[in-house]
């Protein structure tokens, strides 16, 4: 396994905001990570990226293992060697890692040089190469020009080049087409999941966009207020989800055809970490299958299929939005 992380936990200050997460990632894998806004998706990719430090936070329990080496006590000199050169991290606003007085070329040069030890022609050799995989045309062109004079998909796959050039073996992607139109989302999105095939190597898709894990997810992790609902294989949670907040997310995915004002979301909010609660499912105030025992007691992930699902009442048959009256 490339990455595999085990009931990490991690708190900043006082507060518990990620509680015993679980999920892995092979080579030649897409992991999505999804839920909706404040479930722990942009904390979990700080953790395993070593940055939630610099946040404040710290990680509680469990472990990170990547290619067989523990990371989650890994101290930060070391991890400032993985970081770029084996493990890539595409951040939610990435335009803002794009100096506006350097070239493209420069730019993507510059982590090839460090990491991979290339000399300058060689490095311009690599980064025109990543640029063309990216089918960005003209790329000897293109990376003598300055953000500035580049669409917003252009920077954005610059961007990635970037993410690519020292050939680092796991991407994780939080958020990375956010800003983009969505065409230009779309492409962008198989491109990425075209190289990991490719290259082999392992991405973790941050997204709340369901329709995304569809398209090129092989795994997917739901996590809801700090907590993994469930995990398993893609087709199992759009065929079969047996988490009501699974189902539930998946019925919020507007279908072609569909009337206007038709889509609809799921009632009430993610709580707030500061009411989490420990002994009890945290979506058991939002879920129609809830009863006393959901209000009382933790769900403990079991095997559900090929899933793993933390809910005492899982769903067994096709995904049924409307019983959750979504
Ligand atoms: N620096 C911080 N200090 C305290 N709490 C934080 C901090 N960062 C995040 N949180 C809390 O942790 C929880 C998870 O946040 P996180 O940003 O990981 O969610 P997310 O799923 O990535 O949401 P989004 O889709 O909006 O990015 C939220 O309750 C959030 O308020």
């Amino acid at each position: 396994m490339l990455m595999e992380v085990k009931d990490l936990s991690l708190s900043i200050g006082k507060v518990a905001l990620l509680d015993r997460v679980s999920f892995s990632v092979d080579r030649g894998q897409v992991l999505g990570l999804v839920g909706e806004s404040g479930s722990g998706k942009s904390l979990t990719a700080l953790a395993l990226t070593g940055l939630v430090r610099r946040i404040g936070g710290r990680i509680t329990g469990g472990s990170i293992v990547f290619d067989g080496q523990e990371l989650s006590d890994l101290p930060e000199p070391a991890y400032r060697k993985l970081r770029g050169k084996r493990i890539a991290f595409i951040t939610q606003n990435p335009m803002s890692a794009l100096d506006a007085l350097k070239t493209i070329g420069d730019q993507v040069d510059q982590v090839s040089r460090l990491h991979l030890g290339l000399s300058r022609k060689a490095a311009r050799a690599h980064t025109v190469d990543i640029l063309t995989r990216l089918r960005i045309p003209e790329a000897a062109t293109v990376a003598r020009a300055y953000p500035h004079q580049l669409s917003g998909g252009m920077k954005q796959r610059v961007v990635i080049a970037m993410a690519l050039a020292a050939d680092a073996d796991l991407i994780i992607a939080d958020e990375p087409t956010t800003a983009l139109d969505v065409t230009v989302q779309a492409q962008i999105v198989m491109i990425l999941s075209e190289l990991v095939k490719k290259r082999n190597i392992g991405l973790i898709l941050i997204t709340h966009d369901m329709g995304v894990v569809a398209q090129i997810c092989d795994k997917v992790c739901v996590l809801y207020a700090g907590r993994v609902a469930e995990s398993g294989p893609v087709w199992q949670l759009f065929d079969t989800p047996r988490h009501p907040y699974s189902a539930a997310l998946i019925g919020c995915i507007p279908r072609e055809g569909m009337a206007p004002g038709a889509l609809k979301g799921i009632p009430g909010t993610v709580p707030s970490a500061l009411n989490y609660g420990a002994e009890c499912c945290r979506f058991a105030s939002r879920c129609t299958r809830a009863d006393a025992l959901c209000h009382t007691t933790r769900p403990l992930p079991h095997s559900q299929g090929a899933a793993l699902v933390a809910c005492h009442h899982p769903q067994g048959t096709a995904a049924q939005p409307e019983a959750l009256d979504v």
